[in-house]
C-alpha cells in the first residue's frame, strides 16, 4: 500500500465534487435582469437564483432565461418568491427597491428602501450565511451600510456597486476626448455614487503620464479645456437616461457582471466599490463610500490607500458627513 493509502482513509471522491458557484439576484426588474443576463452570457457561475415578489414576472423571466441555454454555457436557473431558492449562494446581488422617479434624487428613496431591506436581507443571510452581499439598489452607499447593519455580516462581505460604473463612464468619456481606448485610461471616481462623487483628477493618467501635469487646471473651474464637464456628464448621465428611457440597465448589468466575475473567480481585480471607509482619509464615522478595492472570493481583500490632494480629501470627508447625517435619520 502507498504511504497515502497507509496515511489517509478516503471519505469522499474529491474529483466528483464541483465547488458549485451560485449567484442570487434579488429583484427581476430592468437592472436585475440585465445583471442576470450578463452573468449568464459570460458563463461566470453554474447556478443563478432569481427572487422577487411578483410570481408571473419571475416565471416569465425564468422561461426566457432558460430558452437562452442553447446559446450559452450551461447554467442552472431557478426562480421563486420563496428565498429558500437562494440557499448556499456565494454572492447575493440586491437590485430590489423603489426606483428613482424622474427628477427624484437618490436620497429621497432611502427610508422606503430601508423598509424593503428589512424584509429581504435577513432572508438572504438565513439561507446563505457565508454569502457576499452586493447592493445595487439606490441610494447605494446608504443602502450598503443598511445591509451591513441588518445582515450582521463582516464588513468585507458587504459591498455596494458604488462608483464602479461611474468610473467606467469616466474612462469612456475621457477616451472619447483623447481618442484612446477606455481600457487604457486610468483614473478613479470615488466617494458617493451620484451627485457628490469625487473625480480623482490628480491620478488620471495614460501610460503613467499624469494629465494634470500636462494641464494643472484640469478638473478646476478655470480650465480652458473644461475637463470638469466630463465629471459633470458622469453625474448627470443617470438622470438623463431615466428621463429618456425611464431607467438604466445595460451598463450597470455589465459592470455588476464584471465585479461578479472578479469575486467568483477570486481574480483580485481592483474595483471602485462602496465599502466601510472609517479610518481612511480622516473619516471617523461608520459610513460606506467607494474607494478602489481588491476583490476576491471572500469579498474585500484590500482597500487601496490612494494619494489624494487636499481638495479631493475635503470632498470625500464631505460625502462621509452627508452619509452620516442621513444614516442618523434612518429607522431600522
Ligand atoms: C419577509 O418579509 C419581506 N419579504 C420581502 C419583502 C419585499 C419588499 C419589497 C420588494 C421589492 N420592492 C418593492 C415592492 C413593493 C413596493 C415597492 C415600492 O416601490 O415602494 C418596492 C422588490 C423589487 N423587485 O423591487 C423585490 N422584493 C421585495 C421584497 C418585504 O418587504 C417588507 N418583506
Amino acid at each position: 500500500a502507498t504511504v497515502q493509502e497507509k496515511l489517509l482513509e478516503r471519505v469522499f471522491d474529491e474529483e466528483g465534487t464541483l465547488t458549485v458557484r451560485k449567484v442570487t439576484i434579488v429583484g427581476v426588474g430592468q437592472v436585475g435582469m440585465a445583471c442576470a443576463y450578463s452573468i449568464m452570457q459570460q458563463g461566470i457561475c453554474r447556478e443563478i437564483a432569481l427572487v422577487d415578489m411578483l410570481k408571473d414576472k419571475l416565471q416569465g423571466e425564468l422561461l426566457d432565461m432558460q430558452h437562452c441555454q442553447r446559446f450559452v454555457k450551461h447554467v442552472d436557473i431557478q426562480a421563486s418568491t420563496d428565498y429558500a431558492v437562494t440557499a448556499n449562494s456565494n454572492l447575493c446581488i440586491v437590485t430590489a427597491g423603489s426606483r428613482q422617479k424622474e427628477g427624484e434624487s437618490r436620497r429621497d428613496l432611502v427610508q422606503r428602501n430601508v423598509n424593503i431591506f428589512k424584509g429581504i436581507i435577513p432572508q438572504l443571510v438565513k439561507y446563505s450565511p457565508n454569502t457576499i452581499l452586493m447592493i445595487v439598489s439606490n441610494p447605494v452607499d446608504i443602502l450598503t451600510y443598511v445591509a451591513w447593519k441588518i445582515s450582521g455580516l463582516p464588513r468585507e462581505r458587504v459591498i455596494g456597486s458604488g462608483t464602479n460604473l461611474d468610473t467606467a463612464r469616466f474612462h469612456f468619456l475621457i477616451s472619447e476626448k483623447l481618442n484612446v481606448a477606455p481600457t487604457n485610461v486610468h483614473g478613479w471616481i470615488i466617494g458617493e455614487h451620484g451627485d457628490a462623487s469625487v473625480a480623482v483628477w490628480s491620478g488620471v493618467n495614460i501610460a503613467g503620464v499624469n494629465l494634470k501635469d500636462l494641464n494643472p487646471g484640469m478638473g478646476g473651474k478655470d480650465d480652458p479645456e473644461k475637463w470638469e464637464d466630463i465629471h459633470k456628464k458622469v453625474i448627470n448621465s443617470a438622470y438623463e437616461m431615466i428621463k429618456l428611457k425611464g431607467y438604466t440597465s445595460w451598463a450597470i448589468g455589465l459592470s455588476v457582471a464584471q465585479m461578479t466575475q472578479t469575486i467568483i473567480r477570486n481574480q483580485k481585480n481592483v474595483h471602485a466599490i462602496s465599502t466601510l471607509v472609517k479610518g481612511f482619509h480622516g473619516i471617523e464615522e461608520d459610513v460606506f463610500l467607494s474607494l478602489p478595492c481588491v476583490l476576491g472570493s471572500k469579498g474585500v481583500m484590500y482597500v487601496i490607500k490612494q494619494t489624494l490632494d487636499e481638495n479631493e480629501v475635503k470632498q470625500l470627508q464631505s460625502c462621509a458627513r452627508t452619509m452620516h447625517e442621513i444614516q442618523k435619520t434612518l429607522v431600522f
